[in-house]
């Protein structure tokens, strides 16, 4: 990242940047987080794995305050989360939908939008500025800045996502499935973009169903399943061949899902 990014960085801490104590959440009447620990440190990159419906996705949306807790504790940076509140810290990349969105937004103003945390007095500054096109060029997407967005395939769709996250240069970055739906040349650029963001230092909590191209940079893997971990250490070797015991995750995106997808959804 941009050397304003590796200078702002708080010293290193002894807190973890992500502590979940004994969360438990419900969603309808069904009980979807039963008991979760989950601890990630400054600098660490952990892959949240598990079998469609065993809680990922629940578990990373109670992490930045999208569903309430039932029971247990969150802390952000050493702060509970219900008081948290610097969320400029904090990239989230949601899972792709399959809803369009109909905003005939541009690449730019899409990936600004990830920028409005840090911008002071409503004004984006010149550093403001820089920082979203750093973004969209770390993602491949320059030659693409004032297309709408409604223009690009869904590999693209998710780069434009995963640069908006980037804009605010957050220290911690939770993207939900990166991967999913994305083609062969978009995964590698965004497998490379990960690569810099943790080479710079920014911790990463990422849900996949495989580990794939990332695999290298993944330093730890907790497996849920039925709402309760039931790994937390080494990413299991055999992942990437969807070979984890139990394994039974079919993916959401379809081949055949439609190329416009919902980017504000
Ligand atoms: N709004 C909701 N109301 C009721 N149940 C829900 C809701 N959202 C999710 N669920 C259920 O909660 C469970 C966990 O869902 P979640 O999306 O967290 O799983 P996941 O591990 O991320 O799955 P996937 O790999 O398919 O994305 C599933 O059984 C799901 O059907």
């Amino acid at each position: 990242m941009t050397r304003s990014h590796q200078e702002r960085r708080p010293p290193m801490s002894s807190e973890p940047v992500i502590a979940v104590h004994g969360a438990r959440a419900t969603l309808g009447s069904r009980p979807v987080l039963r008991g979760i620990d989950l601890t990630v440190r400054h600098g660490e990159v952990v892959a949240l794995l598990g079998a469609n419906g065993s809680g990922k996705s629940t578990a990373v949306r109670s992490v930045i305050g999208q569903v309430p807790l039932t029971d247990g504790r969150i802390d952000l940076f050493g702060t509970e989360l219900r008081r948290f509140r610097q969320w400029s810290r904090v990239g989230y990349v949601p899972q792709r939908t399959t809803a369009a969105s109909g905003v005939p937004a541009t690449v730019r103003e899409v990936v600004a939008s990830g920028r409005l945390s840090r911008a002071r007095f409503g004004l984006p500054s010149r550093a403001d500025k820089a920082a979203v096109e750093h973004a969209i060029e770390l993602v491949g997407l320059a030659d693409r800045a004032k297309d709408s967005v409604s223009a690009l395939s869904g590999g693209q769709h998710q780069r434009v996502l995963i640069a908006r996250a980037l804009a605010a240069e957050p220290e911690l970055l939770i993207m939900d499935e990166p991967m999913a739906g994305v083609d062969l040349a978009s995964q590698e650029v965004l497998a490379a973009t990960l690569r810099e963001q943790v080479a710079a230092g920014t911790t990463v909590l990422l849900v996949l169903h495989e580990l794939g191209p990332l695999e290298p940079l993944i330093g730890r893997a907790v497996v849920l399943r039925d709402g309760c971990v039931v790994h937390d250490g080494p990413p299991p070797e055999a992942v990437g061949q969807h070979a984890l015991p139990g394994h039974d995750h079919v993916h959401p995106h379809a081949a055949d899902e439609p190329l416009r997808t919902g980017l504000l959804t």
